[in-house]
């Protein structure tokens, strides 16, 4: 199987913090992964040093198994807040990405997909709207002709329409080309419909990565009398658990052979699994931390 991003120890700190540690990952070629945690969890972190913006201080990434700075020309990369020249058109930017990357830009590829889109190539795209510009930003992306495309947060500002029309454009765009995909998002209900793969960051850590039908497969919630810390039978792990008087829901992770069945099983949606493991997200910051010094 062949790696599109291999990441083993990876860290990268701000002074003291860590913003990202310990970072284990692997991404196979060919899938769209989500990559979602909480607001500062480090996904915009684990993307810049993916595509070598930023250099580790621990451990190391590799793309297609070399040094992010030489495997730049296999990466297509689209930053948080989709920034562009909104001064340019649609059109001189095409052209302008056509000098930046002489070896391989695909020009018509992004002009035929924003004319099918209806995007004026003529108008300043500082002037267009959001999802305009966020099109426009995968456009030139693609035009790269990208065996990796990083997208931090695309769809974080669109409306549902243009969320759904980017992430229809985007997997249509990446199933005939069978560029792997990194896409970070808090919108898991769009990530569902998408995404075959999943890395799931929580305070600075990888809490949960694999492919999402076996992550699917491997988790259900389970419902019955009230439950203690006692070990249930096919149950590997209690990932979360919430109980009334009478009854507990458990959201597990199944172990070898069937669940005991005192339980009711329900199959689990991807927003339940990684949500259950969010749960104890919480920083839980100590009411003295509050208090002004004297
Ligand atoms: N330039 C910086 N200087 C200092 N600390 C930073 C810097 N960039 C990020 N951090 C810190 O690193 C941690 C991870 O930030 P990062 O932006 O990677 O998180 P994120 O998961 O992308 O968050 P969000 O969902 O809010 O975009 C946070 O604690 C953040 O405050």
């Amino acid at each position: 199987m062949e790696l599109a991003v291999e990441a083993a120890a990876l860290g990268k700190r701000y002074g003291r913090t860590w913003a990202l540690r310990d970072c284990a990952l692997e991404v196979p070629a060919g899938r769209i992964a989500a990559l979602v945690g909480p607001n500062g969890a480090g996904k915009t972190t684990l993307l810049h040093l993916v595509v070598g913006l930023l250099e580790p201080d621990a451990g190391e990434v590799r793309v297609f198994g070399r040094e992010p700075r030489s495997a730049l020309p296999d990466i297509g990369f689209v930053a948080q807040d989709t920034p562009l020249y909104r001064d340019f058109t649609a059109a001189e930017l095409v052209t302008m990405g056509g000098k930046l990357n002489r070896r391989r830009w695909d020009a018509a590829l992004a002009r035929d997909r924003l004319a099918v889109l209806g995007i004026p190539p003529d108008k300043p795209v500082g002037k267009l709207s959001g999802g305009q510009r966020a099109q426009v930003a995968l456009a030139l992306a693609l035009a790269k002709r990208p065996r990796l495309l990083l997208l931090d947060e695309p769809i974080a500002s669109l409306d549902p329409l243009a969320r759904r029309e980017f992430m229809q454009t985007l997997m249509g765009a990446v199933a005939e080309s069978g560029t792997t995909v990194l896409l970070s998002s808090h919108l898991l209900a769009d990530l569902e419909r998408s995404c075959d793969h999943l890395v799931v960051l929580q305070r600075s850590h990888v809490r949960l990565a694999g492919s999402v039908d076996e992550l699917l497969a491997g988790h259900c919630t389970l419902t019955g009398p009230r439950a203690g810390s006692e070990s249930i039978a096919g149950v590997a792990e209690v990932v979360r658990a919430s109980h009334t008087e009478r009854q507990s829901t458990l959201l597990v992770r199944r172990g070898a052979g069937p669940i005991d069945p005192l339980w009711t099983e329900h199959a689990v949606t991807l927003e339940d699994v990684v949500l259950g493991y969010l749960a104890d997200a919480e920083i839980r910051v100590p009411a003295s931390a509050w208090e002004v010094p004297a």
